[in-house]
């Protein structure tokens, strides 16, 4: 292998001097930056990282200390933040708040992470009156995600209900001149931090939409670059025996007869590393093609939660089931903070047992021909937070080089995209459809093979049942007579008449 890593430490270098690393979207791929700005490619940009970080500082500074507060709140300063993102926008604050948040801090964190309405409402109404004390951030890097634009919208809405100026307590963090961008400046939101073109999403957590969220909430972020920055340093080394990184991208390629890839941090702080990592890895090795054009299909599946809890799920098949995977163990030293510790039998703790649970693991498996990784941290802190994530994404680089493809682009997320706006627009034609049906006297119920060719979409029927079931099951003047089970039995039609839809 050594002269394959030594042309993927060689594509890094590049990639770290500002090389177009991102071939069909002409973009450079610079987070390694965000933690060492020295080593951004030219002045502007490092201005840029460095300015953008000490703006953000102050401001969570100011937020915390109470300088900058909400004009209606009782408290007279911010007490919670909610986050509205989704993807990378969302996957790194939602880990990282989960890993390191004290328990007290001094904002606590919420998220809206999907355009499920019941999901959003439910966060709302848990702020209950803590929204006019509450600090909403907007994160999109292309500011046009639709989920995000939704978890705006009924954000927005529940603070015109409640008498609350939004754009007092709105604050974006989004490419500049994006949708979300000019809303914001628009709108007069009380801030806005960039995004840069040369940072992706999954690989945004030490940019200002992972800094952010964590200064809010009390966490030492200039550890967290730290951690970032020396793990950078140490996979750096051409010696791959050396190289952190090299070497976990080694232990993948070896088991990539094994497409499963079982994360368990045996820590609870870190139940949402797996789920991160899912976006980071996936998202990035996961591709049809690679660099010289051939069909490739590569992949690597993450699932996983904490152990010991998940010896208590799956692991009866990861022991004895079909052999698709690999583990990877993230054993945390320190089981407590000092002097908390107790021992609830002579001579063993409670953290006795995790770390028995995680050798004891390790072992079976092994005696099954199980392979499995070891990642090994001292402890949960921010530096090592950092650490991991820098030490995840630089062996996602290197495994997508050894494998030759590109690692920065998500073609396939596309397709989900597309398709998702043609059901939209095929709902709009069924109402156009139904409307005018529903405006004869005597109204016309319609068959859904009916509606399917009023609407030239015969090859789209199935669509349509689906879009009628769950509009008749919303409240949505639709009413579907018959039987959902035999959809030939359906009729359909609405409640009321639209006139003006009807001529408009
Ligand atoms: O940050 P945004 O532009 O809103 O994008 C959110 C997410 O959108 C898509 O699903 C991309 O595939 C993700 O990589 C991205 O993180």
């Amino acid at each position: 292998m050594e002269p394959r890593f030594q042309a993927a430490f060689k594509a890094m270098e590049e990639l770290e001097k500002g090389a177009i690393a991102n071939p069909d979207e002409g973009r450079m791929v610079g987070h390694y930056w965000l933690r060492n700005p020295k080593l951004a490619p030219n002045s502007f940009l490092r201005l840029q990282i460095e300015n953008t970080l000490e703006a953000l500082l102050k401001f969570s500074n100011d937020v915390v200390s109470g300088k900058i507060k909400p004009p209606s709140s009782p408290e007279g300063r911010f007490t919670q933040v909610l986050s509205v993102g989704i993807g990378g926008s969302a996957l790194g604050p939602q880990f990282v708040a989960e890993a390191l948040a004290p328990d007290n801090p001094p904002l606590k964190i919420r998220f809206i992470d999907n355009t499920d309405p019941a999901g959003i409402d439910h966060q709302i109404a848990q702020l209950g009156p803590e929204l006019a004390s509450t600090l909403v951030i907007v994160i999109s890097k292309s500011g046009g995600t639709p989920e995000t634009r939704n978890g705006l919208l009924e954000v927005q809405k529940a603070f015109r209900e409640a008498g609350l100026n939004f754009a007092k307590q709105g604050v974006a963090i989004t490419q500049e001149k994006s949708l979300l961008d000019n809303t914001a400046r628009i709108e007069g939101w009380l801030a806005r931090f960039p995004m840069f073109d040369w940072v992706g999403g999954r690989t945004s957590e030490m940019s200002a939409v992972g800094l952010l969220p964590a200064a809010l909430q009390g966490i030492d972020i200039k550890e967290m670059l730290t951690g970032g920055h020396l793990m950078d340093e140490a996979n750096r080394t051409t010696v791959l025996r050396n190289n952190p990184a090299a070497l976990l991208a080694l232990c993948w390629y070896w088991a990539s007869d094994c497409v499963d890839m079982v994360v368990l941090p045996y820590k609870d702080s870190l139940l949402l590393f797996s789920r991160y990592l899912q976006q980071l890895v996936m998202e990035s090795i996961g591709k049809e093609f690679d660099l010289n054009g051939n069909r490739v299909n590569q992949g690597l599946t993450v699932y996983g939660n904490k152990g010991s809890t998940d010896q208590h799920a799956y692991i009866q098949q990861l022991r004895d089931g079909v052999h698709n995977f690999f583990v990877t163990f993230i054993e945390v030293l320190r089981d407590r903070p000092p002097g908390h510790d107790w021992e609830l039998e002579p001579g063993v703790t409670c953290g006795d047992y995790l770390f028995g649970m995680l050798q004891g693991t390790r072992s079976a498996l092994y005696s099954n021909e199980r392979e499995s990784i070891t990642v090994t941290v001292e402890e949960v802190t921010p530096r090592s937070v950092g650490a991991l994530i820098g030490l995840y994404e630089r062996a996602v680089g290197i495994y997508a080089s050894l494998v030759n493809i590109n690692a920065y682009h998500q073609p396939g997320v596309e397709a989900g995209k597309k398709a998702a706006g043609e059901v939209l627009a095929l709902q709009k034609r069924v109402l156009a459809v139904l409307n005018e049906a529903s405006c004869k006297d005597p109204v016309e119920p319609l068959t859904l093979e009916e509606v399917a060719d009023r609407c030239h979409a015969t090859e789209d029927i199935e669509m349509i049942y689906k879009i009628i079931a769950h509009m008749a099951a919303n409240d949505r003047a639709i009413i579907a007579e018959g039987n959902c089970g035999s959809p030939r039995s359906i009729k359909v039609f609405l409640g009321e008449c639209n006139v003006d839809a009807l001529y408009g």
